[in-house]
């Protein structure tokens, strides 16, 4: 493909750059990091938070790179080959990428918000399968699609990653894609270029504080999902009952989008009734003048907002409100969200969940709660390089809401634990320090009694643990059932 093609009309500075001979230049490939470059790709050179792609252009070209696409300001070094200056590299690189690698599915929508983003993508991808569409969805436990199932890392990939992701996707035959737009993504604009039929906000809780400089960044962050992304009219499923839902709902009306609320003030899927069980949740829903029983084959009381929101993005791209609410009967959760793992011979049950902030284990704990005749524990951790301003807070809320607290490791990374573990106790007055996290759930487990609940937090689906910048074998799911295996 050639330059003056990837950079499309979005882009008119660049353009006015490229001269009868740079315009003709072949790109066989695009990239932002230099020791990815292979000769014939471009180059897009983007400042990011530990790095400046602008120092490795000339390894890039060393590579073999045969134009740079760099900020402003920046000066060709007298290479043959063009280094060309943009406003924003990002959004350029996300928009070079959607239109190198083209095929997109025909019907992609984005969720947006702190908690139950990967669990509306899982809900929504699986809605669409119950009705016979060849779905995917793409987040942080990875891509799921027909025939396939990879782990994941990042919630929103780069956006050269997650375009030849969608090419491949398309080619596969998969039309419908539910995605996780993190606030990351958002922000350094991995998800521009996707074709959005429609989007949705759950919540916003506080996250990412060490990224973001203030909650209120953080929000406009998210809403650049509205803002930006998705176009006018287009159908925004905002979450009615959160803090920051009024927020979103005016950040979605003044983008000209068809808002469609959910939940007990919902306007759009109305909640009338809900009842929680142990296992399931069952609901009373009104949409239009229909009115829907719903149950869910699921734990965890915020799972009906997350089902809510699923079936307002399913009904927003074509699927009937009887089928939605039909399919959510046969939800599986996904990986690592209050995950049912296994229970004691007397019938204490242990669960793996995700939280790995305050308000996910605040959630978490309040739901286990009225199903719990003995004790709740919690065993959780927090992580490395991430928000140590979560890290008291979650100590505290982990001592309010559990009579048994076990503070462990959640992927240190280049921290020392043992201070990221004395933060966190801190604020948890009578809680048992235990670094090794295996050893942290023999200990949790080998306490269980008939009516126990253990709640074992913070890394979900996570497949290891990492510790400086290594990352080792480690499952939660893995260690809680050897621990039970063992009793
Ligand atoms: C803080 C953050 O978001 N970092 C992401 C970001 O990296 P960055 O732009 O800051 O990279 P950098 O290291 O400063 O380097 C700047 C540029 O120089 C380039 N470079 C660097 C070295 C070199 O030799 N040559 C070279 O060209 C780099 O490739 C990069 O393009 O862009 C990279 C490519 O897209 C990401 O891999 C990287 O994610 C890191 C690994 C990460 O841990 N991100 C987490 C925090 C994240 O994104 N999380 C969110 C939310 C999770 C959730 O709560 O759900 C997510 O979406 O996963
Ligand atoms: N709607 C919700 N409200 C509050 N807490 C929730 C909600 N949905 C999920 N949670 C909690 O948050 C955890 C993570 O859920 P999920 O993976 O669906 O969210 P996410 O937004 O994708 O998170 P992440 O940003 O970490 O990928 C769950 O394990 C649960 O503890
Ligand atoms: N996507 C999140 C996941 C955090 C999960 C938790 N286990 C931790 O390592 O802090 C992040 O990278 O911040
Ligand atoms: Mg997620």
């Amino acid at each position: 493909m050639k330059i003056k093609d990837l950079a499309g009309t979005s882009f008119p500075e660049l353009s006015a750059q490229l001269d009868g001979a740079s315009s003709q230049i072949e790109v066989a490939g695009i990239t932002a990091d230099s020791r990815h470059v292979q000769p014939g790709d471009l180059f897009v050179a983007v400042s990011g938070t530990k790095a400046n792609g602008t120092s490795y252009i000339v390894d890039a070209l060393a590579r073999g790179a045969v134009a740079v696409v760099a900020e402003s300001g920046v000066k060709p070094d007298g290479s043959s080959a063009p280094v060309l200056s943009l406003g924003n590299p990002r959004a350029f690189l996300a928009r070079a990428a959607a239109a190198f690698y083209g095929r997109q599915p025909e019907t992609m929508v984005a969720v947006t918000g702190t908690a139950g983003k990967t669990s509306v993508a899982s809900f929504t991808r699986q809605i669409w399968a119950h009705s016979g569409l060849a779905a995917a969805m793409i987040g942080t436990t990875g891509v799921v699609a027909p025939g396939r199932n990879d782990y994941g890392s990042l919630t929103t990939p780069d956006p050269v990653s997650l375009h030849k992701l969608l090419a491949e996707l398309a080619d596969a035959g998969v039309t419908h894609a539910a995605m996780e737009a993190s606030s990351h993504g958002l922000d350094q604009s991995r998800l521009d270029g996707v074709k959005l039929s429609a989007a949705a906000f759950t919540n916003l809780g506080r996250d990412h504080m060490d990224y973001h400089p203030t909650v209120e960044h953080y929000m406009a962050s998210k809403m650049r999902l509205f803002e930006a992304l998705l176009p006018k009219g287009a159908p925004a499923v905002v979450f009615a009952d959160d803090q920051w839902s009024e927020q979103a709902i005016a950040a979605a009306r003044k983008a000209k989008l068809d808002v469609r609320t959910v939940g007990r003030k919902g306007e759009f899927i109305s909640l009338k009734r809900v009842e929680h069980f142990r296992h399931k949740q069952s609901a009373e829903v009104h949409v239009g003048d229909d009115i829907f029983e719903i149950h869910i084959p699921l734990a965890g009381d915020f799972q009906v907002a997350n089902a809510l929101v699923a079936a307002g993005l399913a009904i927003s791209t074509g699927i009937s409100a009887k089928a939605a609410f039909s399919a959510l009967e046969k939800l599986q959760g996904a990986s690592g969200r209050l995950e049912l793992v296994g229970q004691t011979r007397d019938g204490a049950l242990a669960y793996v969940d995700y939280a790995h902030k305050p308000d996910a284990l605040e959630n978490v704990l309040a739901s286990v709660r009225p199903f719990t005749t003995g004790r709740v524990i919690v065993v959780f951790g927090c992580g490395g390089d991430r928000d140590k301003g979560k890290r008291p807070i979650m100590g505290e809320i982990a001592t309010r809401l559990a009579d048994v607290v076990i503070v462990t490791d959640d992927n240190p990374r280049s921290e020392v634990p043992e201070v990221i573990r004395s933060e966190i106790m801190a604020a948890a007055p009578g809680a048992t320090e235990i670094g090794d996290r295996a050893e942290a759930i023999r200990a949790a487990v080998g306490m269980l009694t008939s009516g126990d609940t253990l709640i074992v937090a913070g890394k979900g689906h996570e497949e290891g643990q990492t510790v400086g910048s290594v990352t080792l074998p480690f499952s939660d799911h893995a260690e809680v059932r050897k621990a039970l295996g063992g009793l």
